[in-house]
């Protein structure tokens, strides 16, 4: 289906009823005004019927991506101990490792079967000094994030990971600057200037995981069990994700008819999903669409997502294109800071301590 420009909020009415996940090339990103805005009407398309969309030719180095996957396999390897030195539940501000099980992102699950290491901005080389936040001691990069404010915890030099830290933030700050070229197409498809997010989009407030599935039970003919899976049902809390995923397959994407899509794994590509603070943002023009992870291959399946925010303190108030009287605001205003936060409190909830 093609939507019209000026049909925005006529758009909120499509059934979503979507097969398939679009292919988008990305090629002209950067070329004309012309070119850009076909490429913001591919966009559009996909992101109020599917939510998703699959991006090839994002010029994200592929040395880069296989750095940082195997930074998380050599980390993924160490005694759990080690790893659990991170725990996330030790960060005022969720970064740093997450055991199987330490996770329950749909809270009727009973916990997720992956493992993951979380990461914020921080500028490679950046001064660090130690604080207490939450009564809880963090190495925080020096800077202001509101309620989310906190640095990232790394391994220590002790463990041999190989220039761990520099492979992460690497492919950190390549999928950054590609996050970066896809605020003003979005911009583009909701009709607004280009620059519309520039201003609320001045400290990438984009978290990075590397994500570790361990194989669930290898026989194809048991039921799943919905409630105990790689990752639960759950819509993203930002404005976009960037995913990248090995081959291994197992992510799926629900239509609204409740049918579960794969989004089968395509060499060369990432995949693009909207999440809630554009749904907010749009008025639900834009879909956040849910999906989940059931790894049933048999085999380890790694991804990388990077969820991108606007800034923290800025308000998720309606784009004006996408309210009328007959389709008034449908989410209580609150700033991005609180709703991540919030939303991330629910998810490590169940393993608190
Ligand atoms: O691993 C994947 O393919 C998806 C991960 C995901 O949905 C998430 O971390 O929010
Ligand atoms: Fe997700």
């Amino acid at each position: 289906m093609s939507t019209a420009p000026d049909s925005l909020l006529r758009a909120r009415e499509v059934d979503g009823t979507f097969e398939d996940i679009p292919v988008i090339d990305f090629t002209n990103a950067t070329a004309t005004t012309e070119k850009r805005k076909e490429l913001a009407n591919l966009i559009r398309d996909a992101s109020i019927n599917v939510g998703f969309f699959y991006l090839k030719n994002h010029g994200i180095s592929q040395e880069l991506i296989d750095n940082a996957v195997e930074a998380g396999k050599r980390f993924f390897a160490l005694p759990e101990e080690e790893k659990m030195k991170l725990d996330i539940h030790k960060s005022p501000n969720y970064k740093g490792y997450t055991a199987v099980l330490g996770e329950n992102t749909n809270a009727e699950g009973r916990g997720d079967l992956h493992e993951g290491f979380d990461i914020g901005w921080e500028e490679p080389g950046a001064e660090f000094e130690l604080k207490q936040q939450d009564g809880k001691q963090q190495t925080m990069a020096v800077r202001d994030s509101g309620v989310m404010t906190g640095g990232n915890v790394w391994p220590s030099d002790s463990v041999q990971l190989n220039g761990f830290k520099e492979a992460v933030l690497a492919y950190y700050h390549a999928a950054l600057n590609f996050g970066k070229l896809l605020f003003p197409l979005f911009a583009l498809a909701l009709n607004l200037p280009e620059t519309f997010f520039d201003d609320k989009t001045t400290k990438p407030a984009a978290i990075m995981r590397i994500l570790h599935y361990p194989t669930q039970s290898p026989t194809k003919l048991d039921p799943v069990d919905d409630r105990q899976i790689g990752i639960g049902s759950h819509t993203d809390y930002e404005c976009f994700t960037i995913l990248w995923q090995d081959l291994v397959g197992g992510l799926q994407v629900q239509n609204t008819s409740g049918k579960w899509v794969d989004a089968v794994p395509i060499d060369g590509t990432v995949v693009v999903n909207l999440g809630d603070q554009f749904a907010r943002w749009t008025n639900d023009v834009f879909k956040s669409t849910v999906h989940r992870v059931i790894n049933r291959s048999g085999l380890e399946r790694y991804s990388i997502p990077v969820f991108f925010g606007s800034d923290y303190d800025v308000l998720l108030e309606p784009i004006a294109t996408c309210v009328s009287p007959e389709t008034p605001a449908k989410y209580e205003v609150v700033t991005a800071g609180e709703y991540v936060k919030s939303r991330l409190e629910a998810t490590y909830a169940h393993s608190a301590n």
